[in-house]
């Protein structure tokens, strides 16, 4: 199987008498799903953001293939003046877009809006959409159902486990029992 994510003896922190991450491991493969919880400013979101490139590790090394992120305020996926559909058409196929919006439970009409007239949940899926219609390798999922009721959200993240096999997931979650329900494993920083 093949590594789609690969941290290393990753030490990080704002401060240098303040280590977030220390010698910190983590690797995924395809089909894989890990889950990182931990309290909050424990430097889960700071390890997404050494993931994704926008700071400097002091130490370790990181590789990761493709790549797309669900953040945790889906106002700040949007721009805020185009509609959703000029902002995920270019990575959609029409009958895989019918496909999702189905199992996202997103009216078709939504997409024709601007992000400030969806609900947070709404907002919530369309990321979501828009992340997995880019095909990544890796997907990226910081709190990515916390504006979901729990019915919803486990419906959510059921759609994902079931259909993207061919990525992996990293997700950041202070739900435990979420965690323990989708994830291969679960890291704790
Ligand atoms: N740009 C920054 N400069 C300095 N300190 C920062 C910066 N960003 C975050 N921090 C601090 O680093 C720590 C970790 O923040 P981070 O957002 O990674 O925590 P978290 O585990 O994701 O928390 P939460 O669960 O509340 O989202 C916090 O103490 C935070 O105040």
């Amino acid at each position: 199987m093949s590594t789609l994510l690969e941290v290393k003896n990753l030490s990080f922190g704002f401060t240098k008498d303040k280590l977030l991450l220390k010698d910190f491991n983590i690797s995924l493969k395809r089909g894989e799903i890990k889950a990182i919880v931990g309290e909050s400013g424990a430097g889960k979101s700071t390890l997404f953001e050494l993931i994704l490139g926008n700071i400097k590790p002091l130490s370790g090394e990181i590789k990761v293939s493709s790549y797309s992120q669900v953040f945790q305020d889906p106002y700040s996926s949007f721009h805020p003046s185009y509609t959703l559909l000029n902002q995920i058409e270019d990575v959609a196929l029409t009958d895989e877009l019918e496909k999702y919006l189905l199992i996202l439970n997103l009216e078709k009409s939504l997409l024709l809006k601007l992000p400030h007239e969806l609900s947070g949940g709404q907002l919530q899926r369309a990321s979501i959409l828009r992340a997995i219609l880019m095909k990544p390798d890796v997907l990226l999922l910081d709190e990515p159902t916390s504006a979901l009721d729990n019915v919803i959200q486990l419906e959510v993240m059921g759609m994902l486990v079931k259909h993207l096999d061919s990525m992996a997931m990293l997700l950041i979650t202070h739900d435990i029992e979420l965690a323990r329900w989708c994830a291969d494993e679960i890291v704790k920083i």
